[in-house]
């Protein structure tokens, strides 16, 4: 138990304001390390670690309360709790949870990198041993996870954060679970749809450790192209990309898939070979590939599964964690990464005729016309269709042309500072706050 705090189990300073304070002076804070979903991330000292070792880093996550105020006191700092207890190699250790000023402050282990990075980073050559170990490594974090029952359903390559000694280890388990799905307007969460497995795509609201399966299927196939791998740009274009690269699911292939609350029915394209998406993968790896994006989630093969599939004892063996190419770690590289994002680039959208409700056009200077989906209330720029046409609502057509889905080069991420310079104001006013902790 860390000094200062509680004993009895709760979260430090959970009902004890003073005692709330007394934890938050123990951390002596750092840089802002960025912003998720959830909140703003600062380095910070742990001043306290324990009797032998002071001056641990750590990286504490601040999560704005405000619209959780009435429900996160019981629930979330129970589940907190519970997160607290998942330890691991494979897992970011959660140090201490506490409330302070209105927020709540989860410390983590400080980690130097992530998956993000090194997938990036054109420098690092990832041979097919490196991504064998950093996808081994990823499904370990997984597996220890579902078997205590607890679903990731956030992941993505910058999710996976990466230790000084090489380890890789899943950060933000349960967060989603705890504080619900994240506002799809934050950038974070445009991405996060590329990971996306088709049940939730489809509405489903009970879901599985399949979600986290396929998910981690989007990081394999990053890890060997280099670039995500499905890169929708609304949920309906997210299941158009899934269906162009492993066909249209047919109802005797996922017979509850027509079931499921936001289900369309898509015109049927057949699978290409997977071999023309990875030609560079050996066939351990693309026999695992296409067991984890299995459409029908009861079928989808198991993280454990995965885990003992021949895949990971065929040669090459994993490479060793400490010997894994990396990025510089934070700090020396984190705020030079190169702005690649086109605002002008339209998003290229397949969509079943039925989706769609309204169309409006918008004036805010970017190029064509904001696409509402039904469904999720997503605005597009401009509907682009497969033939190079545009339009506005109504007829679209439905054919996939996988030429134009896997082709072209695909839209870089946007960072910070080309799309969002609010955040940054944001994490700069954040940063003033915590000052005063
Ligand atoms: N334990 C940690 N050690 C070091 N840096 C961290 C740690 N946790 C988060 N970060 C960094 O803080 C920044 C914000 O992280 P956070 O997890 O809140 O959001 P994100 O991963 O960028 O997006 P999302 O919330 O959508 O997952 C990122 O740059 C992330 O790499």
């Amino acid at each position: 138990m860390i000094p200062g705090t509680d004993s009895g189990g709760g979260s430090a300073g959970e009902d004890d304001p003073s005692l709330a304070k007394r934890v938050a002076d123990r951390y002596l804070k750092r840089e802002v390390l960025g912003e998720g979903t959830y909140g703003v991330v600062f380095k910070a000292i742990d001043t306290k670690a324990n009797r032998l070792i002071t001056g641990q880093t750590v990286a504490i996550k601040k999560i704005r309360l405000g619209q959780y105020k009435e429900g996160v006191n019981f629930t979330a700092l129970r589940e907190i709790k519970l997160l607290k207890e998942l330890k691991d190699p494979n897992i970011i250790e959660l140090i201490d949870a506490f409330p302070h000023k209105g927020n709540l402050h989860l410390v983590f282990e400080f980690m130097e990198s992530d998956l993000e990075a090194v997938i990036r980073d054109r420098n690092i050559v990832l041979s097919l041993a490196d991504t064998k170990s950093y996808l081994q490594m990823t499904l370990k974090g997984l597996a220890y996870c579902h078997k205590k029952w607890v679903v990731h359903r956030d992941m993505k390559p910058n999710n996976l954060l990466i230790a000084s000694d090489g380890q890789l280890k899943l950060a933000d388990f349960g967060l989603a679970r705890i504080f619900g799905s994240p506002d799809r307007k934050f950038t974070h969460q445009v991405f996060a749809r590329w990971y996306r497995a088709p049940e939730l795509l489809y509405g489903a609201k009970q879901y599985g450790a399949g979600v986290d399966v396929w998910a981690a299927g989007c990081i394999f196939a990053e890890l060997l192209l280099r670039r995500p791998f499905l890169q929708g740009s609304s949920d309906i274009d997210q299941l158009g990309k899934i269906f162009a690269a492993f066909g249209t699911p047919k109802p005797s292939r996922w017979p509850d898939m027509v079931y499921l609350p936001d289900y369309v029915e898509y015109q049927y394209v057949p699978a290409p070979p997977l071999r023309t998406l990875f030609p560079m993968a050996s066939d351990d790896a693309l026999d695992l590939l296409s067991k984890m994006f299995i459409y029908d989630p009861k079928a989808r093969i198991t993280v454990q599964q995965a885990l003992e599939h021949r895949y990971f004892s065929s040669v090459p063996a994993p490479t060793k964690p400490s010997l894994l190419p990396r990025p510089p770690p934070k700090g020396e590289s984190q705020n030079q990464k190169p702005s690649d994002f086109n605002p002008q680039e339209g998003p290229i959208v397949l969509s079943p005729q039925r989706k769609l409700r309204r169309v409006t056009l918008d004036h805010d200077g970017l190029a064509g016309s904001t696409f509402r989906s039904e469904k999720a209330g997503e605005n597009v720029k401009e509907v682009r269709h497969m033939d190079g046409t545009t339009s506005q609502s109504g007829s679209m057509p439905m054919s996939i042309d996988l030429g134009a889905m896997f082709g072209s080069r695909p839209p870089p991420r946007p960072t910070l500072n080309s799309v969002d310079r609010s955040h940054l104001k944001r994490k700069l006013d954040l940063d003033a706050e915590f000052d005063h902790l």
